[in-house]
């Protein structure tokens, strides 16, 4: 099929690149011409790995095009996917002006009809809403053509794109016809995917969808509450992970206790999701609770290192391993590290950063300050260092020489936020360790 995908952020680029590796003739067209740029030259402008090999490929095989041209674009296209990008407004509803602008691009130049494919994570209504506005555009300009609007939120996880997009758990498809459900089954025959494809209306789609991240996201934050309550009763919240998700009706996934969520997704989502609840005037104390204590839980981790290094705050150095959202990704939207460095930057601690893609994106991002420092190695942001801190669980951190961090360190200290080390092991280091949910630090303190 001729398919052509509007926006080129995470999803539209994944989603691009995978329906030309499975033979179908994809064009990307993006607004951002420096971006469209980059791709003719097979540069991915954000790290997710394998991507920009695949890109590469598929561009050489001529399945895969860029263009500047809306036109272009849908000239021959049988299906077209938006995919921009739908960021929270001040209110916390879903911005969906960028959307607008391609249903309003597409209502003035499109001459026939089409299927229209709505990846971008939207509000309950706005596929009907976005039908309505497009059919209405077409008629006024007196063309006797109809097009199809199809929800298919995307459920791919960052970092893990590529197994996700081809082995996904289910395929959502939201269609008030026939006929689009059977495109939509059409396009995703040559992926050979074994999971089900579910066809439901474009108002259950959307909701699956919010309803799927506002799960994950209340887990996390269930642990990350629990957590509290086992700390100070002396219980190991990881032990209690493991006896939980033990239950097949529960599972062991998204049961991680840390410093809480990030990125573009479940802050975001969520934000919507209580959004919605407002505009038809239900109450949602779930919701609301899922973000209250994703927020408390990054100060709550601060609170904690600041306590615990007290007077000795001031002028210290503080050594943060894992400035992403997560790993395996350059993505740092609402990344907890930029609020935990500026509350130890605040309390009076000089800060040292690193990440294993430290790059000008990620550096961007923190202020310029005398206070903040960037370094290129792991064990030089050690160095000296009073506090060393687990931010984000890159793999590179798994297993670091704890006697090279034991002998450049000043003081001892680790703080994983994300129970990431084994306590044991790391306290018979010699360092006095704290996680979150992990309560020997209250009773077996080794110095520092
Ligand atoms: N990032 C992720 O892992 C996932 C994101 N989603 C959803 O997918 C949507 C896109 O998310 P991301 O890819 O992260 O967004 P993004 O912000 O990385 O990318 C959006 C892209 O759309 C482009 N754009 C903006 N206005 C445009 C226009 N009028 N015409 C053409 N292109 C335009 C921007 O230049 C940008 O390249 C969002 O609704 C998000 O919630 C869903 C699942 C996973
Ligand atoms: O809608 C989206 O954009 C996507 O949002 C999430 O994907 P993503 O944000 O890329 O990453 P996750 O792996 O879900 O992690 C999100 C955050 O939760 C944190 N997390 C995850 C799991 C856990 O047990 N504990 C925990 O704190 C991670 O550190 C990270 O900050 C969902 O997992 C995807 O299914 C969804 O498509």
């Amino acid at each position: 099929m001729k398919i052509a995908v509007f926006g080129l952020g995470y999803v539209g680029l994944v989603t691009a690149t995978s329906l030309s590796e499975v033979g179908h003739q994809v064009i990307g067209y993006d607004a951002d011409t420096d971006k469209l740029e980059s791709l003719r030259n097979s540069e991915v402008p954000f790290y997710e790995p394998g991507l920009a090999d695949l890109v590469s490929k598929n561009i050489d095989q001529g399945n895969l095009h860029f263009v500047d041209h809306i036109d272009w674009a849908i000239a021959d296209s049988d299906v077209i996917f938006i995919a921009v990008g739908t960021p929270p407004k001040e209110d916390g509803s879903a911005d969906l002006k960028s959307l607008y602008q391609v249903v309003e691009s597409l209502g003035q130049m499109l001459e026939r009809s089409i299927t229209i494919v709505v990846k971008s994570t939207v509000p309950v209504g706005t596929n009907q809403a976005i039908d309505r506005a497009l059919n209405a555009l077409l008629e006024s300009r007196g063309l006797q053509v109809s097009c199809d609007v199809v929800s298919n939120p995307e459920f791919l996880r960052e970092g893990n794109a590529l197994h996700d997009v081809f082995n996904p758990d289910r395929i959502v498809i939201g269609a008030t016809s026939r006929q689009a459900f059977d495109t939509m089954r059409r396009l995703y025959a040559p992926f050979h995917f074994t999971c089900p494809l579910l066809e439901m209306e474009p108002a259950s789609a959307e909701l699956s969808k919010y309803a799927a991240n506002a799960f994950l996201a209340s887990r996390i934050s269930f642990m990350n509450e629990l957590s509290r309550l086992a700390e100070t009763v002396g219980a190991d919240i990881n032990q209690v992970s493991t006896a939980l998700g033990t239950d097949p009706r529960i599972g062991h996934h998204f049961l991680h206790a840390g410093i809480g969520y990030g990125g573009s997704c479940f802050p975001k989502d969520i934000l919507s999701l209580r959004n919605m609840f407002w505009e038809h005037r239900i109450e949602s104390p779930l919701t609301n609770a899922i973000q209250q204590v994703n927020s408390e839980q990054r100060h709550r981790f601060a609170k904690t290192i600041i306590e615990h290094l007290a007077d000795a705050i001031d002028n210290s150095t503080i050594a943060l391993w894992g400035l992403t959202f997560k790993p395996n990704t350059d993505d740092m939207r609402d990344a907890p590290s930029l609020e935990i460095s500026q509350l130890l930057q605040k309390a009076g601690a000089n800060v040292r950063l690193y990440d294993p893609v430290l790059n000008s994106a990620i550096k961007d991002r923190f202020p310029t300050d005398s206070q903040l420092e960037f370094v290129d190695d792991m064990y030089e942001a050690v160095h000296g260092a009073d506090a060393l801190v687990l931010v984000t669980e890159w793999t590179t951190f798994a297993e670091p020489d704890f006697t090279k961090v034991m002998q450049l360190m000043r003081t001892p200290n680790v703080f994983d936020g994300r129970n990431f080390w084994d306590p044991d092991f790391v306290r018979s280091q010699g360092f006095t360790y704290y996680g979150v949910g992990r309560p020997e630090i209250r009773f077996n303190q080794k110095g520092g």
